[in-house]
């Protein structure tokens, strides 16, 4: 599969008379790093189970290429999706259980498989249900990287593993990217470590798309002062404050919305310095209770 464009159009499901993904519609272009981000019970889990087509909509439909993705082999094929799933009853050992999984997947580079498990440590001969929960992690991680689907979606995959080992993932990711670019799908409540990664961000909210829009254009809605302490306060009186940190007589302050040139300007005259946003923070903000009300 060449080029995968992903579109969802008034994506919506229901289970059990519940509204679990509402009305979704979304473009993603091919080969770029998405981040779906949302608070827990979002939805973001039952949105990408449509994306990779284990589940079919209730209406509205998803597509890659313009064809449906549910039951569709030719496009499923191309799509790994990779959840932090427990491996408690499965006795095969990891090499068995990596070629069992590389059968069904056309681009398994069996080589670069055997390179991850060696980076991060894994006892290639261990049963999967003796591995410990950072292990399981990892071993779900290098099947989504070594499938190389065109379309690589983690969903929480790492959430077990140390950081050393989240590190070692996140570079690999950023060398494969590189080497072989391909759509990626990062979704994660570890924002500030994959942050810097993504180009573009999706948040889900109680099932509905509240946001889509490139990480840099994003981050600008947002700013951080720092200085004086008094002299931040007094800068930020007016404005949305997201978080604000104090060391000795320095104060740091995140506010929300864009700074005018001419408060740039006052800022400047101030001795305040002007900085990026961190997404966390816009995420908590606009996800958080007193947003929404
Ligand atoms: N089979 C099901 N039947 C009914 N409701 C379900 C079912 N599966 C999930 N849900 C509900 O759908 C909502 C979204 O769940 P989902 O797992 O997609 O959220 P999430 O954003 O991935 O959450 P988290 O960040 O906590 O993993 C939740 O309210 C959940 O209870």
């Amino acid at each position: 599969m060449i080029d995968p464009v992903i579109e969802a159009k008034q994506l919506t499901l229901r289970l059990s008379d519940k509204t679990i993904i509402d009305n979704v519609s979304f473009t993603l272009e091919q080969n770029k790093i998405y981040g779906l981000l949302g608070r827990n019970g979002a939805g973001k889990t039952t949105l990408l189970s449509l994306l990779a087509g284990f589940r079919n909509p209730t209406s509205g439909a998803i597509t890659v290429n313009g064809e449906d993705v549910f039951e569709n082999r030719a496009v499923v094929e191309n799509i790994s999706f990779i959840r932090d799933v427990k491996m408690d009853s499965d006795s095969d050992r990891l090499e068995d259980y990596l070629k069992g999984v590389a059968l069904f997947r056309p681009h398994f580079d069996w080589e670069y498989a055997m390179t991850l498990v060696e980076r991060f440590k894994l006892p290639i001969d261990s049963p999967m249900n003796k591995l410990s929960r950072g292990m399981q992690s990892a071993a779900h991680v290098i099947i989504g990287l070594a499938s190389r689907a065109p379309i690589t979606i983690f969903d929480e995959a790492y959430l077990g593993m140390d950081a050393p080992a989240r590190d070692i993932f996140y570079k690999e990711v950023l060398n494969e990217y590189m080497e072989r670019p391909r759509t990626i799908i990062l979704s994660t409540h570890l924002i500030s470590e994959v942050a810097s990664m993504l180009e573009d961000v999706l948040i889900l909210h109680q099932g509905s798309l509240m946001l889509h829009d490139r990480t840099e254009s994003l981050l600008s809605r947002g700013t951080t002062i720092t200085g004086d302490a008094a002299a931040v306060d007094g800068f930020t009186r007016e404005k949305k404050v997201l978080n604000e940190q104090i060391l000795g007589q320095t104060k740091s302050a995140m506010v929300y919305g864009e700074l005018t040139e001419t408060e740039r300007s006052q800022a400047e005259r101030q001795g305040l310095q002007i900085g990026p946003v961190a997404l966390q923070e816009l995420f908590i903000h606009l996800t958080g209770e007193k947003h929404n009300e």
